[in-house]
């Protein structure tokens, strides 16, 4: 921190004038006064006001518009100490009630001592005429409130981190956010900030905390299986929870035990033992398994019948395809049609979809209301081509509030969907809290039918539900196995189930839908480069920005998404004289006119606009859009996401990457007509077959791997089923045990 400010310059002075400010990351433009030189400053300083006394470190820049500014890094803000910089301060409207002439009395009266009265014995403001009791209170409150941020502010600069953090801190910890944190920094490892834990470790050991002591362990133990739900697990074993937090906390196993009891009997962590194995979980996820085990146990040992016309239906159906569904399929809509729960699953061309339009059509004659959903926008998308019917995210369906700062639904368990029969496709993709939250805003009655593929890689977010439920063996399930005559012809398909199957691909050739191409290390780069610039193009008719994706199963080396993204945005949309490009310092990436571009997370706060259609806010992580306009001056963006158009402002443009080249991780739930994926220079640890399988599923016309056999071979053969920890498959099995108690719940519904 010292030798990063060594190279910063340093700026004293009193803030004159407050150009800009954004209120929510506490960005900020403003003039201060330092020593008779007026200096523009500008950066994420968590907001000041005027009369303020700041010292701020950055340096000074040339911006294209504004000409000379100073780009502060960090400021240390202090409230206006003089009567001159107090006037100045109160006269800019900062505080409610109080003008410039009104500022000018006040100042008049307590001089130097106004803010400590404003602060500590505001009732003496109404000494001054006009200023009610109830005036004073709100007067005094706002500036505490603004005091408080600004302390607050000061205290983050103190340990290196930014007045954006300070902000968003402050809102979820309230006005004793410092005496908080003071007392225990280790909050700073949960939410909202969710801070590596070394980096809060700094932080403690600069405040005198002992490496042993019980705040530290439990902090550990909390940031241990937050950190493993972030991989995906529900729980941890408690050996092993006590075996990796007492690792990185460098702590002997002894010392760790006495505070996980104590965090077990506060509730603060939950326990399970399954199959003799004890299990430690957060509340909230313990809560999300048992939540979705009991609601499908009970819909699962719900007695249902079938339409009693239901065959003949079929038949109808049947006869306006001009083709008979295979006994398979027929099994799964009977089953649809005659249990309140089920799962649909099977690899691609087996006839999934085809399945879900009979279930679909049959249910719409006998409900009004019929829900169909996805995980993810294009996911949702596709569904709705596929099926002809209007498809949503569950987001969507659940109407994302977002006023608070964090993440609500609208429908919920006290303001119901109300939807008869819930079709929930891409299951694998679903986690825990949110079908918890789904499942909690289903009406009693509600069916609930899930497809998806158990072969994908597993949700972000934690739990493998689908993975879980198929092991639990007790939700009514049809597997698809059969892959049908048109989809047999593509070699996307043969192959995927292939490599499902633990088999290699076969190579293909020029025409079929996948061929290999040997390659390797900057050959195999430029070889990607060429596919899609040039060779695919020019082969198939595709453009190379809107129909070819390149999916990769790494980040990093010659064939990682961010150098891939690199050369083809050189390539495929080079600088040129007009064209605007923002470039972000900490990433080192560019945001270019006419670029294709990911949204790279949740942001539920974002607005759109729409032609012909309602506004609205939310873009989600996987988003794919295209850069439409570029603001250089104010550093925005503008992305056209389908039909969707966003504004990116400068604290935004972190949310968005070039997305030429995108990982396969990011890319599951959607579809892309050419797919092209490099599979040289892949680290062990993602070198797993689901990974190549979910890669060559998102291919619809054509699908290039270009890399080499080995690396192939390495992927199929690893069965590492990204396995994770989760208890769902044990809850499931429990609720669904008919227990005298259940029985007796049933027979009087
Ligand atoms: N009973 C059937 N008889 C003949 N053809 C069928 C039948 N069911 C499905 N098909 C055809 O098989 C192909 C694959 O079916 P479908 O698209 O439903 O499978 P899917 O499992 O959804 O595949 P994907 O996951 O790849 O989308 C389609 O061309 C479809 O028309």
């Amino acid at each position: 921190m010292e030798q990063q400010e060594q190279q910063l310059m340093k700026l004293e002075g009193t803030v004159e004038h407050v150009i800009y400010e954004n209120a929510d990351s506490g960005y900020a433009v403003f003039e201060v006064d330092a020593g008779g030189t007026d200096v523009v400053v500008a950066g994420n300083v968590g907001g000041v006001d005027n009369g303020m006394s700041v010292t701020v470190y950055g340096h000074m820049v040339n911006h294209p518009s504004y000409g000379e500014q100073f780009r502060a890094e960090t400021i240390e803000a202090r409230l206006p100490e003089d009567r001159t910089a107090i006037l100045s301060y109160l006269s800019s409207g900062v505080l409610p009630y109080i003008g410039p002439s009104t500022a000018k009395k006040i100042v008049a009266k307590f001089g130097d001592d106004t803010l400590t009265i404003i602060a500590e014995t505001p009732q003496r403001l109404c000494e001054l005429k006009g200023i009610t009791e109830q005036k004073a209170a709100v007067i005094s409150n706002e500036f505490r409130r603004m005091y408080g941020v600004r302390e607050v502010v000061a205290w983050f600069a103190r340990y290196g981190m930014t007045a954006q953090q300070a902000v968003t801190c402050y809102r979820a910890l309230g006005p004793h956010t410092v005496e908080a944190l003071t007392q225990n920094p280790y909050l700073l490892c949960g939410e909202p900030l969710q801070l590596k834990f070394g980096q809060v470790d700094t932080i403690a050991a600069a405040l005198q905390f002992e490496t042993g002591c019980r705040l530290r362990v439990a902090a550990g133990l909390l940031y241990a299986l937050r950190h493993n739900a972030g991989n995906g697990h529900t729980c941890l074993p408690r050996d092993k929870l006590l075996e990796s937090t007492s690792k990185f906390l460098r702590l002997p196993l002894g010392d760790l035990e006495a505070a996980l009891d104590e965090l077990l009997s506060s509730e603060e962590l939950r326990t399970r033992t399954f199959d003799g194995v004890e299990y430690i979980y957060l509340p909230d996820l313990l809560s999300a398994e048992e939540d979705i085990a009991a609601r499908l146990g009970q819909l699962s040992t719900f007695p249902t019948e079938a339409p009693p016309t239901l065959d003949a239906d079929i038949r109808v159906l049947e006869m306006a395809q001009g083709f008979a569904y295979a006994p398979l399929q027929r099994q799964a809509i009977r089953l649809a049609l005659s249990s309140r729960v089920m799962v649909l699953t099977g690899g691609p061309g087996t006839g999934k979809t085809t399945t879900v339009n009979a279930i679909l059509s049959l249910y719409e004659a006998l409900y009004d209301r019929v829900a169909l959903c996805a995980p993810t926008g294009r996911a949702a998308k596709r569904l709705s081509e596929l099926t002809n019917h209007a498809a949503s995210t569950i987001h969507r369906l659940l109407e994302v509030d977002y006023s608070s700062g964090s993440v609500r639904f609208i429908h919920n368990e006290k303001n119901l969907l109300k939807y008869d029969v819930i079709i929930l496709d891409e299951m694998s993709m679903v986690d825990v809290k949110l079908f918890q939250a789904l499942l909690a805003a289903a009406r009693y009655h509600c069916r609930i039918i899930m497809v998806g593929d158990a072969d994908q890689l597993p949700s972000v977010g934690p739990g493998n539900i689908l993975g879980e439920i198929l092991k639990a063996g007790v939700v009514p399930t049809v597997r698809l196995t059969d892959i049908f005559r048109q989809a047999q012809r593509s070699l996307i398909v043969q192959n995927a189930h292939r490599i499902v199957d633990g088999q290699m691909p076969q190579k293909g050739g020029p025409k079929d839908d996948f061929f290999l191409i040997e390659s390797n290390g900057l050959a195999c780069q430029k070889l990607v480069c060429d596919l899609v610039s040039t060779r695919l193009p020019k082969a198939y008719g595709f453009d190379p920005v809107r129909d070819i994706q390149v999916l990769c199963p790494t980040k990093v080396g010659p064939t990682g998404s961010v150098e891939l993204n690199r050369r083809l945005q050189d390539i495929l949309n080079p600088p040129a004289k007009g064209k605007g490009q923002i470039g972000t310092a900490e990433s080192a990436k560019i945001l270019r006119l006419g670029d294709k571009v990911m949204q790279i997370k949740n942001d539920y706060d974002i607005t759109f606009e729409r032609a012909g259609a309602e506004a609205g806010v939310g873009a989600y992580n996987g988003d794919l859009g295209i850069i439409t306009a570029v603001d250089v001056d104010a550093r925005s963006v503008t992305v056209q996401m389908d039909d969707k158009k966003y504004t990116y402002t400068a604290d935004q443009l972190n949310e968005l990457e070039p997305a030429y080249a995108v990982t396969v991780h990011k890319s599951q739930g959607s579809e892309f007509p050419a797919v092209i994926l490099p599979v040289a220079d892949v680290p062990a640890r993602l070198c797993y077959r689901n990974l190549l399988y979910t890669g060559v599923t998102r291919a619809r016309k054509l699908c290039v791997l270009t890399g080499t056999a080995r690396t192939e071979q390495t992927m199929v053969e690893n069965v590492r089923q990204n396995m994770r920890y989760s208890g769902l498959r044990y809850l499931l099995k429990d609720a669904a045990t008919p227990t005298e108690e259940k029985q007796e719940q049933l027979s009087a519904t």
